[in-house]
């Protein structure tokens, strides 16, 4: 460790060295030792001066000569005892490996052992007969060929014919004759070896067939067999199979490390990287720690993180990097057997789980090395992100079943798409609301403004409440658990769910107030322990403007197309910390970068909560809150309240289509009628005319007048009638809902 001496104030100097008096300077260096105390100061013109290196006045300046070293004398104490047996006990080895030791490691090796070694031997057992036999008396007759060519090729050495053409060709005719010789003598001899061997095999094996006992001649049949089958093998098909995949798994060695350090331009000319202890195994992968060359630091290394996986010849997807406190130029990189995020985490633990108390942290998801990831919700907003398919609506969905699974926190569940991913929450969510088409006189996205409205007005009433409370019950004007807990306080923590929220945003006539209430929650609400979670596959300025996703304090970003869309979704700087969502691969579902939720930023691979998952939670969530006594709004079946007078707006506004900008009166009539028959049924009834005088007399209070409007026949051909422009009723819904808001 580094100690940094942080020296006093500078302490008074003697007397007489406050007296301060002009050297001259000198021009030539000074003979050392130094004798200026004694001799006789010399004469000093303008233009000459003179100093003296080093300073008489300067105690401690004695003896210095020009160029001598600055560095602090390096003064070399012998360690003590204790000292030196603390170093070597760090570097002695173990004489066993740990897992010896343990029992538990222990009886995991012998079980694995089991396992690995029985399941191979099962794996041939049955190939045996089946596949290897076969294949081996297939191939025999090619080994036979085999052996017995070879055996021609020696009896009449045909290895030396090469040099003996190469003789003829060159015309020497001493050296062809003395190989013919030798070649000659070699074949006599061979030719006497063979035809012995073969009359003593030929005796050998009629002497087998005809007295040996079965068991012998089959063996001696397989051993042929096997041997000429092992021959006559294709050098690119081996017989045996291989029982496991092997993965590109190597040895880290420092030099793999160093080369990798060279190839990513992290070392200098002069300096390489250090390696401040040994390379182990860390769980399913490698740990090296680094020094980097001076002036180098982490950042650097995280810009080179492609060039560094390439250096180590491994996927990007396997090197993982993390900041040592230490030092600026300390790296700890993990390396990954193979890529942990295309491993699924599992399924989620809530499952098991009879409830939750969303107060404290609650099992979301692994990281990189399968250590569990906690997640709360408490006092933040979360935004969730992604390209579609990676898992956006899933692992926000985990949160949400967390949330269902403690009686007391109140949800609020509205999904953009209308997709049956959420449908389940409709147990016990207090507002709910799917797509945004109105659908039976019900207008989803109304029902969402109304919803927000009831929130934005109930964190007011907190904030107020709060501070009113006796201390005795809130200490610090804080919410508390006792506090949400309280069914006379009505504070219970709230968890609003807006799934694709663009769909929401984007509305051409509730879109803005969406958005206003949106940002008022997210900004406001958590403090008072309403928090809100956003998703979207569209967090671009169109879509999901910055002024709403700037107020999520934590960002889960699952894959993404590019860099700029992750720093979009992870907030500005994300990229510079080394998250960039775009790197994640489309095997990496429901793999996302976390940021902001803890201290800590860092891979989640989330937990799996199937749809019949969460139908299973959600039941017990629901039989929870019955027996608590806590089931309330939409999902306790309690009636919205009942219609505003001026709820001729919001109909209105459902029933016309998202592009066009002015409708006849009549048609309008005609589809409020179908969209809330139990309140606009009888003006069906009535004839063209009565239908548009009806129209404008219940907008009339709004400011809304009719007038004529161009639009289709049923004949094809257009024509003018009495109609309401679009833009008049977002207009008045807008001003509306803004009226109320500000109440
Ligand atoms: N944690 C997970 N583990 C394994 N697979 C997952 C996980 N989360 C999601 N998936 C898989 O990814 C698929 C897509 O998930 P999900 O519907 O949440 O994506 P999405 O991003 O919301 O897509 P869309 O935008 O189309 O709704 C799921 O059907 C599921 O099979």
């Amino acid at each position: 460790m580094t100690e940094i001496n942080v020296s006093g104030p500078p302490t008074e100097a003697p007397e007489e060295e406050k007296s301060a008096s002009v050297l001259p300077f000198k021009l030539k260096k000074a003979p050392a030792p130094a004798t200026v105390e004694h001799a006789p100061a010399p004469e000093v013109k303008p233009g000459e001066w003179e100093a003296e290196l080093p300073d008489s006045e300067d105690p401690e300046a004695e003896g210095l000569t020009e160029g001598a070293s600055v560095d602090p004398p390096k003064e070399v104490y012998p360690p003590s005892i204790t000292e030196w047996m603390e170093e070597r006990d760090k570097v002695r080895q173990p004489v066993f490996p740990e897992w010896v030791k343990l029992p538990d490691q222990r009886k995991a090796v012998r079980k694995w052992a089991v396992r690995h070694y029985s399941t191979m031997l099962g794996y041939h057992a049955w190939r045996l007969p089946c596949v290897y036999t076969p294949k081996l008396l297939a191939y025999s007759p090619r080994g036979a060929w085999r052996w017995s060519s070879a055996v021609g090729r020696w009896v009449f050495d045909t290895e030396g014919r090469a040099l003996r053409l190469a003789s003829v060709l060159d015309e020497d005719a001493a050296t062809y004759l003395k190989l013919s010789r030798q070649r000659d003598a070699r074949v006599r001899m061979r030719s006497v070896i063979a035809t012995v061997s073969s009359a003593v095999g030929l005796t050998v094996a009629l002497l087998l067939w005809v007295m040996a006992p079965t068991w012998l001649l089959a063996l001696c049949i397989v051993t042929l067999t096997t041997g000429f089958g092992l021959g006559g093998t294709p050098a690119d098909k081996p017989l045996i199979d291989r029982a496991k995949v092997t993965f590109r798994k190597r040895k880290l060695s420092s030099d793999i490390v160093i080369r990798a350090h060279e190839a990513a331009k992290l070392t200098t000319k002069d300096q390489t990287i250090a390696f401040p202890r040994p390379i182990g195994r860390d769980g399913d992968g490698w740990r090296v720690v680094v020094d980097l060359p001076y002036g180098m630091t982490f950042e650097d290394a995280l810009k080179a993180h492609s060039r560094l996986a390439s250096g180590m010849d491994i996927a990007p997807t396997q090197l993982f990097m993390d900041k040592d406190e230490t030092s600026g130029r300390r790296v700890s990189y993990w390396i990954a057997d193979r890529d942990p995020l295309a491993v699924p985490s599992g399924k989620t633990p809530l499952l098991g789980a009879t409830r939750v108390d969303f107060w404290k942290p609650f099992p979301w998801g692994v990281d990189e090395r399968g250590n569990p990831v906690m997640a709360t919700m408490l006092w933040l907003s979360l935004l969730v992100g992604a390209v579609p398919r990676q898992g956006k609506t899933f692992s926000a969905r985990t949160i949400a079943l967390a949330a269902a699974l403690d009686p007391d926190v109140r949800l609020i569940v509205f999904d953009g798409k209308a997709s049956p991913d959420w449908r389940s929450f409709a147990k016990v969510a207090h507002r709910i609301g799917f797509g945004i088409v109105p659908r039976d006189g019900f207008d989803p996205v109304m029902h969402l403004v109304n919803a927000l409205m009831e929130l934005k007005a109930d964190v007011e009433d907190r904030y107020h409440r709060l501070s009113e409370l006796p201390l005795h019950i809130c200490p610090e004007g804080k919410l508390t658990p006792e506090i949400s807990r309280d069914r006379k306080l009505n504070m219970p923590l709230t968890l609003v769910v807006v799934d694709e929220v663009q769909e929401y945003l984007q509305h051409p006539t509730h879109g803005k107030t969406i958005l206003d209430l949106l940002v008022y929650l997210a900004r406001v609400a958590p403090a008072v322990g309403v928090s809100v979670m956003n998703s979207t596959q569209k967090p671009d300025d169109t879509a999901c403007p910055s002024v709403l996703r700037d107020q999520h304090q934590a960002r889960f970003s699952l894959r993404v197309g590019s860099y700029h869309v992750s720093e979009v979704v992870l907030g500005a700087g994300s990229y510079g910390e080394g998250l960039d969502a775009s790197k994640l691969l489309k095997s990496h579902k429901g793999v996302g970068l976390l940021k902001g939720m803890t201290d800590d930023s860092g891979i989640v691979r989330t937990y799996l909560a199937t749809g019949r998952d969460a139908d299973t939670i959600l039941d017990r969530a629901r039989a929870l809150r019955e027996v608590e006594g806590t089931l309330s709004g939409d999902a306790a079946g309690e009636m919205s309240k009942t219609r505003s007078a001026d709820a001729i707006l919001d109909d209105t506004a459902a029933v016309l289509g998202r592009s066009e900008d002015k409708v006849w009166s009549e048609t309008v009539v005609d589809r409020l009628a179908e969209f809330a028959p139990a309140v606009y049924g009888e003006w069906k009834e009535l004839e063209g005319r009565a239908k548009a005088d009806q129209l404008a007399a219940a907008l009339k209070p709004y400011g809304i007048s009719t007038g004529q409007v161009w639009g289709k026949t049923e004949d094809g051909k257009g024509a003018n009638r009495r109609g309401i422009e679009r833009q008049h009723i977002i207009d008045a819904v807008t001003q509306r809902n803004k009226k109320r808001g500000d109440k």
